[in-house]
């Protein structure tokens, strides 16, 4: 699948250093699993986490799954081995955490070349995506989205970003709204994907649906998640209703309908229907599809 075209409503981290969660992570239909060496691993797990992630990669089948590695920063002395070993694995995406600059990303691009030269992989075939955590990462935002062609995203770190700002999370997510939307805007800027932070409160199920539906309403593609509980409730907030899959069907029909008779213009009813309407009806489609209330055709699938 082109790597533009993927569903990424949810990215589901997954401890590097826990047999049990990495073997049955492909089971719970995250769009993405993103294993991590960072943050939930201990300083003295690192090679173990590494070598298990490894192994993971070249022995399971996640299905369909985007399959990304957290790999610990560039300050640490672990990361030039995260890289070429997760190189090796042929992971599809890095994640980059605490990013705060294009040089940084640009960095991680070259060090990922060199492997992909050294393990005979295709140069350019292993997509980079940045976490931002701190004030420097939000400001820079620009940039770092616009860093490389291989970027595919970029995401808002919340816990380590409220840390930098002297606050914490708070329900109603003030503090995250100026983040939040220049992340938005950096991404789509940049052509690549945005993704809403975790929320780690698992019992907390009302809090996170309303946080959800508010990144759902401003724009991000999907969330960061940390338990396989929290991705049906991310899929039930991206799910279109049936009056936008209804609406989007009669553009795509029109569509077909104008490009067999081979006009550029689109109508409905006598009613131009421009470009903007046509991508929204196919964000819905796919959505549609990926929540199985429409056959791969786009037909509805009766109950
Ligand atoms: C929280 C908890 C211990 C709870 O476990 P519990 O077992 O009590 O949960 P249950 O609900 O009972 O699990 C039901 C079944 O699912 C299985 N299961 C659970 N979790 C699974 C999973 N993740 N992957 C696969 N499988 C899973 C489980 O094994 C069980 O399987 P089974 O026994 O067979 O029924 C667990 O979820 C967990 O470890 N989460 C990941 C935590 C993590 O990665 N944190 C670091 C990333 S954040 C960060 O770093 C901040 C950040 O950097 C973020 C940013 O950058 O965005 C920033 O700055 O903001
Ligand atoms: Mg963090």
């Amino acid at each position: 699948m082109v790597a533009s075209e993927r569903l990424r409503r949810t990215m589901m981290f997954v401890p590097g250093n826990n047999p049990g969660l990495i073997k049955d992570a492909g089971i719970f239909g995250a769009d993405s699993i993103m294993f991590d060496l960072e943050d939930a691993v201990s300083l003295t797990e690192k090679d173990a986490a590494r070598y298990l992630v490894y192994e993971a990669l070249s022995r399971f089948d996640y299905g369909d799954a985007e399959l990304v590695v957290r790999i610990n920063g560039l300050d640490t002395p672990f990361y030039q081995n995260d890289i070429k070993a997760m190189v090796k694995a042929g992971i599809d995406v890095i994640r980059l955490p605490k990013t705060e600059s294009a040089e940084m990303v640009q960095e991680l691009e070259n060090l990922v070349a060199s492997a992909e030269q050294e393990f005979g992989k295709e140069v350019g075939s292993t997509h980079l995506m940045a976490a931002i955590e701190s004030a420097k990462g939000v400001v820079n935002a620009n940039e770092i989205a616009a860093a490389s062609d291989r970027m595919i995203g970029i995401a808002l770190s919340a816990e380590d970003y409220t840390t930098d700002m002297k606050t914490h999370r708070y329900p109603d997510g003030q503090e995250l709204l100026y983040a939040r939307n220049v992340i938005l805007h950096a991404a789509r800027a940049a052509g690549i994907a945005a993704f809403d932070t975790v929320f780690t409160n698992l019992d907390d199920e009302e809090g996170f649906i309303r946080e959800t539906k508010l990144i759902h309403q401003l724009g991000f593609d999907g969330k960061s998640v940390i338990n396989p509980r929290q991705i049906p409730l991310v899929n039930q907030v991206y799910q279109p209703s049936q009056k936008e899959i209804t609406n989007a069907q009669n553009v795509i029909m029109a569509l077909k309908a104008a490009q067999q008779k081979g006009s550029g213009v689109i109508a409905i009813n006598g009613q131009m229907v421009d470009r903007p309407v046509v991508l929204r009806a196919e964000r819905v489609m796919a959505l549609a599809k990926a929540n199985h209330l429409v056959d791969q055709e786009g037909n509805n699938i009766e109950e």
